[in-house]
């Protein structure tokens, strides 16, 4: 068992030993290639080994951009991280399909967000929302160092109410309290809050009257946390065009591919299997906007499969219709986003990023990102419901299928040639290939 103490303290290169000694037979390739991917900016390495822990090398994803996004009447280039093939090209080619035909409509609906202090409590319901209620100006004053700044910038704490769960889990309450976090993610700012919430709680109990010692023995702070499922800090990303307007190049039947699509989406909204993959394509335009902004990634993500099983099943989380003769297409997303804190003032590539989109608001890199997701699952099902998924992604992969057989240039040129009107697969690449090299 390769169990190792004190691992932390050691410094990089010792980390790096010990990695190759214990996994690869000290093999000092496996030293070099993790330095490959060092930076030879020291300061810059230096920045990123700092993002985290144990750090011994880089992991690079590639950032592509895709224009000529329209949103709002304003138009964006927005940059996008991510390993997958043909995402950037379809995000590109949905933005330059809608920038013909009015763009695209992002509206912010909402903008709470949500944190609780879970705790127990074995007494009387009666007595706790009196304690509750009495503790509410104190709940304020003894955050107010905390909220001093947040509430100068128009933000702050919203609400803090208690809620009952006991049906569910015996003697189990939480104070739910809801928050404006403006540009932030707003987790730290959330997570202070509400630990103080919880001190408050814990040093008061045992000066309210009203309880019993048993009462005020039996109540336990459990944890406190913010909740990543954000219901109401929602963002809405629209088209909408007369069916005969999306005639184009793939859809010579507008009203054939309008009712298609319409179906496409509405499999998504009664059949799970569809849905997890509809919202997947979704969820390649989102995640990266949302890494190339140093958005935190697990927390979108959690957050928005949440939302799209709100209402007790997994289902499509965009929709679509035809009204007389008008086609639309729209996604209510959750995101809870930042424009200030995390990564986004650290990161050099998030702070480019930022500059690219004109240094957004929270409010508007939701609708950015919103749209990003919404141009994704559109370019997604043109292609499914009209060539078919694999023409346009394999396309794409080719060069990573080349890549992988180590293809010299004159057999990339030969490659690319063959397969310009043909669909690609990796065994008809793999097959060409070693016909050429026979
Ligand atoms: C792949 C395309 C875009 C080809 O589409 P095409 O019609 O062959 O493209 P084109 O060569 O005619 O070019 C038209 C425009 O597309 C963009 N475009 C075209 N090629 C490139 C490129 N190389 N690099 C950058 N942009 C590109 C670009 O905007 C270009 O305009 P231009 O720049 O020439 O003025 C199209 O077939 C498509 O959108 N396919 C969908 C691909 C997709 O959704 N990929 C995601 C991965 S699959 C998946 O994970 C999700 C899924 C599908 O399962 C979700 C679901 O099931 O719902
Ligand atoms: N469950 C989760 O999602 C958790 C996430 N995190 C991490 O927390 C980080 C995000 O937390 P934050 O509190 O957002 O970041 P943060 O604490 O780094 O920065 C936010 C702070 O910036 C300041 N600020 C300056 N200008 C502002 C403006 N215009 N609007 C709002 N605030 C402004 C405020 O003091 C605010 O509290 C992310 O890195 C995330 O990964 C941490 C714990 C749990």
């Amino acid at each position: 068992m390769n169990i190792v103490n004190g691992f932390s303290k050691l410094t990089k290169q010792q980390k790096i030993n010990w990695l190759v000694e214990t996994y690869f037979k000290n093999d000092q390739t496996v030293v070099q290639l993790l330095k490959l991917y060092w930076n030879s900016n020291e300061e810059l390495q230096k920045l990123h080994d700092e993002f985290i822990e144990n750090t011994i090398t880089n992991f690079y994803l590639p950032m592509g951009i895709a224009p000529n996004f329209v949103i709002n009447g304003k138009t964006y280039t927005v940059p996008m991280v991510i390993e997958e093939s043909s995402v950037v090209a379809a995000a590109s080619n949905a933005a330059k399909f809608w920038s013909k035909r009015g763009g695209f409509k992002a509206t912010v609906l909402s903008t709470e967000k949500i944190g609780n202090v879970h705790f127990m409590f074995g007494g009387s319901k009666h007595n706790l929302v009196q304690f509750i209620e009495k503790l509410q100006p104190v709940f304020r004053s003894r955050t107010a160092n905390i909220t001093r700044n947040m509430e100068k910038r128009g933000g702050g704490i919203l609400s803090i109410v208690l809620k009952d769960k006991t049906a569910e889990l015996k003697n189990y309450y939480q104070l739910h309290a809801t928050f404006d976090t403006k540009d932030s993610m707003g987790a730290n700012f959330i997570n202070s809050c509400l630990e103080e919430f919880a001190n408050v709680l814990r040093e008061e109990v045992s000066n309210f009257d009203l309880f019993t010692t048993e009462e005020k023995e039996s109540l336990q702070i459990v944890m406190s946390i913010l909740s990543n499922y954000v219901p109401n800090c929602l963002v809405r990303a629209e088209v909408s065009s007369k069916i005969s307007d999306l005639k184009s190049k793939e859809i010579e039947n507008p009203q054939e591919f309008a009712e298609k699509f319409v179906q496409a989406v509405r499999i998504a909204e009664i059949e799970t299997y569809r849905a997890v993959t509809h919202n997947k394509g979704i969820m390649n335009g989102v995640d990266a906007v949302v890494l190339a902004t140093g958005n935190d990634f697990r927390a979108i993500e959690a957050g928005v499969h949440a939302f799209a099983a709100k209402d007790g099943k997994y289902t499509s989380l965009s929709h679509a219709e035809i009204v007389g003769d008008e086609f639309r297409f729209w996604m209510d997303l959750p995101l809870a986003l930042g424009t200030v804190g995390g990564l986004t003032n650290l990161h050099p590539m998030v702070k480019f990023a930022m500059k690219l989109l004109e240094k957004p608001k929270a409010d508007d890199l939701m609708q950015i990102i919103a749209v990003a997701g919404l141009a994704q699952n559109f370019a997604a099902i043109k292609s499914l419901t009209t060539t078919g998924i694999q023409k346009g992604h394999m396309k794409m992969h080719l060069m990573n299928i080349l890549n992988q057989f180590n293809a010299s240039a004159d057999e990339k040129t030969a490659v690319l040639q063959h397969f310009a009107e043909k669909t690609v697969s990796h065994s008809a690449v793999v097959d060409f290939i070693e016909r050429l090299r026979r």
